[in-house]
């Protein structure tokens, strides 16, 4: 049975504020980054997950999760690429910050598939002014074209993609690629980072296939629609 299938539509004014919501903390400032890869779905960051050297807690969670990776999901032109959309509205893109919970789950995929095994930031993407760090990632995404490539990424902060604000949504649902495990405490943050038409046009030039196959696909619209709330509640900071 899918009863927490994510993305959903977020309706502001019928999520409920949550006093008890303590704020989100992110401690990133030790995050070891290590590779950027093309995985035929997304562009994927790396992170050594081997300790609790980066974490995020507070808010909705009950122990600290550890960051494994981040990627992102976009359209093929401005006005849709988000997963999660805001009173119907979609964003250019959404930036996932995956973590799990390595307090009560010894793997990555034992925690994939409890309920409360992931905890995934997510980031809404506008388009307006460039964004001063994202080319950081942009500038290495031709080394990484064609699916299944995979080059070294260090020392890359994922800290330098956040919003001023840290406010959220918070509710339970699913990855939104298959095995679709119903395993992710999803926070999504209510305000978007910038970036130029430019930047996300080079996430376009991203291919779903790999280098011998003769049919090239470019890598676009690797968002899945809103699903039903199912009588889920979504709770807001303050
Ligand atoms: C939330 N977005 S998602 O479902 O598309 C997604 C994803 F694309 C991932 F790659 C991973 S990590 C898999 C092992 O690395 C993940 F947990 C996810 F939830
Ligand atoms: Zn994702």
């Amino acid at each position: 049975m899918q009863n927490r299938q994510s993305p959903i539509d977020i309706v502001p004014h019928q999520a409920s504020r949550d006093p008890n919501l303590s704020q989100i903390v992110l401690n990133y400032d030790r995050c070891t980054s290590i590779n950027i890869s093309n995985n035929g779905h997304s562009v994927v960051v790396e992170f050594d997950d081997t300790d609790d050297r980066s974490v995020i807690q507070g808010g909705p969670l009950d122990n600290p999760y550890r960051l494994k990776q981040f990627h992102f999901h976009w359209g093929e032109k401005g006005c849709e690429g988000s997963e999660h959309t805001v009173s119907g509205n979609s964003y250019a893109s959404e930036l996932h910050l995956v973590h799990w919970n390595a307090v009560k789950y010894k793997t990555f995929d034992e925690a994939a598939t409890a309920p409360d095994g992931l905890a995934v930031l997510g980031i809404f993407l506008d388009t307006g002014d460039d964004h001063r760090w994202l080319h950081t990632i942009t500038d290495a995404l031709y080394m990484v074209k064609f699916k299944g490539s995979i080059t070294d990424f260090k020392d890359f902060n994922p800290k330098c993609l956040l919003p001023s604000s840290l406010h959220y949504w918070t509710y339970l649902g699913s990855l939104t690629t298959p095995p679709l495990h119903e395993s992710v405490i999803w926070i999504v943050l209510k305000d978007p980072i910038t970036v130029s038409e430019k930047q996300l046009g080079k996430f376009r030039m991203l291919l779903f296939t790999g280098e011998e196959e003769d049919q090239r696909l470019r890598m676009e619209n690797n968002f899945r629609p809103p699903q039903p709330l199912k009588g889920r509640k979504v709770r807001s900071s303050n």
